[in-house]
């Protein structure tokens, strides 16, 4: 018998997340047999981006899925900001909704953090509104952003409790590395966010007993930035041109990570893929968050999620 090479284990997001989709439903089926409310979510996008276009469609259809409402408004890329600023105000005051999601990147002339401000903090399911990201810092409940809170989820429900492990986040952004320490930090890991200014960042890598790695550069993390026994989790969705020439010359892409997969499983404990690791996670952890927010509007305490 030949002695295969150590594998990591495979941290399948996918079902993960649809288990979880299935909890939200059964949540929000409750929620609306009890109380009357059906959790309802408004996702806006600016422009005809065919990428923007494939996210919102799978949002609108598992928000569907969920039993929850689900209306999607699609503006014209010339959209000036004053209509988009109208359309999020009548959204905040519509009692039917309870979680606002405007797609970015925005086009150029439209103000993106003067659109995020007019989101009502309480219907912000992205997270992205400052009032939320204060939220976090200081460990008040709010809305925290959709891809760490599902990293958050898969980790916990891979090791445990998190206390005292070693949480390298390679990225600062403000969408998924600055809230992916924070919330790595409220369960007392000991956390470092490296980023491209970084000093020998392998590494620093190696340090890590949690390595998160969001910085949107295709296979980055090479097999020799990685603890033994690690986990990984690769946060990129990076579109690279195919493997087989001919595919690749045809225009085909395939997907990859942050990570370089195939090295990096030989040293890893665990590790996610791409796709099918955090991707459907980030999707369901919005279902979540916009049947919290339902629950909170309605006074009602939201069933624990994700557990
Ligand atoms: N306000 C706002 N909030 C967002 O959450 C947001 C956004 N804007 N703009 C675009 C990005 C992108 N995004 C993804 C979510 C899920 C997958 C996903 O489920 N991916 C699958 C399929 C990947 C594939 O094959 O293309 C996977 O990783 O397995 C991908 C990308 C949310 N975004």
């Amino acid at each position: 018998m030949t002695a295969d090479p150590a594998r990591a284990t495979l941290i399948d997001g996918k079902a993960f997340a649809a288990a979880l989709v299935d909890q939200v439903a059964a949540a929000a089926a409750r929620l609306e047999a009890d109380r009357g409310v059906k959790p309802g979510l408004a996702v806006v996008i600016v422009g005809e981006d065919p990428a923007s276009q494939i996210y919102v469609r799978n949002k609108g259809e598992t928000t569907q899925r969920a039993g929850m409402r689900s209306d999607t408004h699609r503006l014209p890329e010339t959209t000036p900001q004053g209509d988009l600023l109208a359309l999020i105000g009548e959204l905040n005051a519509d009692a039917g909704i309870h979680g606002i999601l405007v797609q970015l990147p925005l086009p150029a002339h439209i103000d993106s953090a003067a659109v995020l401000a007019a989101i009502d903090p309480d219907k912000d399911v992205d997270g992205f509104h400052v009032v939320n990201a204060g939220r976090l810092a200081v460990g008040l409940p709010g809305l925290v952003p959709c891809t760490p809170l599902g990293c958050l989820m898969l980790l916990k429900h891979e090791l445990g409790d998190l206390t005292g492990l070693n949480a390298v986040v390679v990225g600062r952004s403000n969408i998924v590395g600055k809230p992916m320490a924070q919330l790595l930090l409220g369960q007392s890991c000991t956390v470092t966010i490296a980023h491209s200014r970084t000093r020998d960042l392998p590494a620093l890598c190696r340090t890590a007993d949690i390595l998160v790695a969001a910085v949107g550069r295709p296979e980055m993390v090479r097999g020799d930035w990685i603890k033994p026994g690690a986990t990984v989790i690769d946060v990129g969705i990076n579109r690279v041109p195919s493997r087989d020439p001919e595919r690749a010359a045809a225009g085909k892409t395939r997907v990859v990570g942050d990570v370089a997969f195939d090295e990096a499983a030989l040293v890893a404990g665990r590790i996610t893929p791409v796709p099918g690791g955090v991707g459907p996670m980030t999707i369901a952890c919005l279902l979540a968050n916009t049947y919290t927010a339902a629950c909170r509007a309605a006074g009602v305490e939201p069933e624990p999620l994700g557990a």
